[in-house]
């Protein structure tokens, strides 16, 4: 699987909301209205990372949702299938 060089990660990151590049992976923290809609939103991403066969590394604490993304089969670097579900999430986080 291709991992993706810092340039065209920065150029990805552009057409995404929030997201961070750091330590070999990409980072969003998403902030709800209270725990529920944090916990239903874990769901619907859930859902679309078992679509997708790709899961995010993430962490909960009541409203906010810290989520970090790389791909653990291209040793824990970043690729497409990182941004794909990247964009899903922020299509998804769009709805809250
Ligand atoms: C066998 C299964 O398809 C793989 O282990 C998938 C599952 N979800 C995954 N998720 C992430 N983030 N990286 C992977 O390399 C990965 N691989």
């Amino acid at each position: 699987m291709n991992t993706l060089t810092r340039d065209e990660i920065d150029r990805e990151l552009k057409e995404l909301n929030g997201w961070e590049f750091s330590n070999d992976k990409i980072h969003r923290e998403l902030t709800f209205g209270d725990f529920r809609q944090a916990l239903s939103f874990m769901v619907r991403v859930g859902f679309e990372a078992e679509e997708l066969v790709h899961h995010p590394e993430w962490r909960n604490v009541y409203n906010t949702v810290n989520i970090s993304l790389s791909t653990h089969d291209a040793g824990d670097k970043v690729t497409s299938k990182d941004i794909n579900l990247a964009k899903a999430i922020d299509k998804i986080y769009k709805t809250y």
